[in-house]
C-alpha cells in the first residue's frame, strides 16, 4: 500500500468477515477506509495501513464527507446485524439497521457520485430450502427479518442500478467460519452464537458442553445440515467482485458456500478430531427460524467471478478457528 494506493470504502471493516476483508485488500495494494459505529466491531481488528473512522454508515453528513476525502470507485458493505433468533424477537434493529442505514449510505453514494457497489446478503434470503443445492434462481421467501431485511436491499440494489447507474455485486454467503490462517484474526462475537466457535470455547475450557439445537429434523442424522464457508475464501470473492466491477460489470448476485454441507454432529465430530477434546453434547430444542438444510450451488460464481474456494475443508476451517481460539484464551 502506498499513498497513493486506489481506496475502497469498508463498512463495518472492524467486523469478522469486515477486518479479514481489509487485510486482504491491504495486502493487494488497496488502501482500505474503514468506516464502523463499533457496535459490534473491534478497533484492535483494523490492521496498520487501513485507515480508520469511526461512525455510521446512515449518517449522511459524515459518509459524504467521507466518500469526497478518499474518492474511492467502489463500497463494500459488512455493516449490518446479522443474527437470526435476535431479528425474530427485534425485527426494527434488522429493519432499521440493514435496510433504513442501508438506503442512506447509497443515497450518499449517488450523491457523491461513487457508483461501485458490493453488498453482503446471505442464505437466509432463500428462507426453507425447496431445492438443494440452492441456486441463485431459487425462490426468495425469507422465513425472519434478517433474512427480510437483507433481501429489501436486494431489490432495491436492482432499482438503484437501473435509474442511477449504481452498479453493484451481492453476495449472499452462506455459513461464514474459520479464521486468518496465520492466527491473528478471527471471530469475536459477544455473546457468541455461532456453532463453530462455539463448539471450540468448549474445547478450550470456557464452556462445559455444546447444545445441539434439534435432532429430529429431516436430515440423515436428524441435525441441521449447513455449508460452512472460510472467511478467507468469502474476502477472496470480495476481491473478485471488485474486480469485475472496475472492468464494467452490471449487477448481479452470487451465491457463495463450498457446496459440501455438513450436520451438526459431523461438525463436532470435526471439532473433536482437530482438538483431541471429547467436547461433551447437550440435546436441545430446535433454534426457531433455522430450516435444517441449507447448501449452496456456487457454481455462477466459479464461472464468472473465477472464484475457487482454498479451503474447503470442514477440518481445516475448524482447525484456523482452532487456532485463533487458543490465541483469544492467551490473550
Ligand atoms: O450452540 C449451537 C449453535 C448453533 N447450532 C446449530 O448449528 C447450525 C449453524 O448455526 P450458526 O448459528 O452457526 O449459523 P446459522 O446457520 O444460524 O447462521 C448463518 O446463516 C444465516 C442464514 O441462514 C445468517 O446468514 C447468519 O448470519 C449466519 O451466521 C444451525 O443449525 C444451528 O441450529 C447448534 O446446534 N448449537
Amino acid at each position: 500500500m502506498t499513498q497513493h494506493s486506489p481506496s475502497v470504502v469498508v463498512a463495518g471493516g472492524a467486523g469478522y468477515i469486515g477486518s479479514h476483508m481489509v487485510r486482504m485488500l491491504r495486502d493487494q495494494g488497496w488502501h482500505p477506509v474503514v468506516v464502523d459505529n463499533l457496535a459490534t466491531g473491534h478497533g484492535d481488528s483494523v490492521v496498520d495501513g487501513a485507515t480508520f473512522r469511526q461512525g455510521d454508515i446512515g449518517d449522511a453528513e459524515f459518509m459524504g464527507a467521507l466518500l469526497r476525502e478518499f474518492t474511492p470507485p467502489c463500497v463494500m458493505h459488512f455493516a449490518a446485524a446479522s443474527l437470526v433468533g435476535e431479528s425474530m424477537v427485534a425485527p426494527a434493529k434488522y429493519w432499521r439497521n440493514n435496510l433504513v442505514q442501508t438506503l442512506t449510505l447509497l443515497d450518499t453514494m449517488v450523491a457523491c457520485g461513487v457508483q461501485q457497489f458490493i453488498f453482503s446478503s446471505t442464505a437466509a434470503v432463500y428462507g426453507n430450502p425447496v431445492e438443494v443445492p440452492i441456486t441463485e434462481q431459487h425462490p426468495q421467501q425469507p422465513i425472519n427479518p434478517y433474512g427480510q431485511s437483507k433481501l429489501a436491499v436486494e431489490r432495491a440494489l436492482a432499482d438503484y442500478s437501473q435509474a442511477y447507474g449504481l452498479r453493484s455485486i451481492t453476495l449472499r454467503y452462506f455459513n461464514a467460519a474459520g479464521a486468518h490462517p496465520d492466527g491473528t484474526l478471527g471471530e469475536r462475537h459477544e455473546p457468541e452464537t455461532h456453532l463453530i466457535p462455539l463448539v471450540l470455547q468448549v474445547a478450550s475450557g470456557r464452556r462445559p458442553f455444546i447444545s445441539r439445537f434439534g435432532s429430529d429434523f429431516p436430515t440423515p442424522d436428524g441435525s441441521c445440515i449447513r455449508d460452512y464457508i472460510h472467511v478467507q475464501d468469502l474476502c477472496t470473492a470480495h476481491l473478485l467482485a471488485l474486480e469485475k466491477l472496475a472492468r464494467g460489470a452490471a449487477t448481479t448476485v452470487y451465491n457463495l458456500g463450498n457446496g459440501n454441507g455438513h450436520s451438526v454432529n459431523e461438525v463436532i465430530e470435526a471439532a473433536r478430531r482437530v482438538t483431541g477434546h471429547p467436547i461433551p453434547l447437550r440435546d436441545d430444542p430446535r433454534r426457531a427460524g433455522d430450516p435444517p438444510v441449507l447448501v449452496a450451488d456456487a457454481s455462477r460464481a466459479r464461472a464468472q467471478l473465477g472464484w475457487v474456494p482454498q479451503h474447503p475443508d470442514i477440518e481445516t476451517i475448524i482447525a484456523h478457528a482452532w487456532q485463533w481460539e487458543q490465541r483469544a484464551l492467551r490473550a
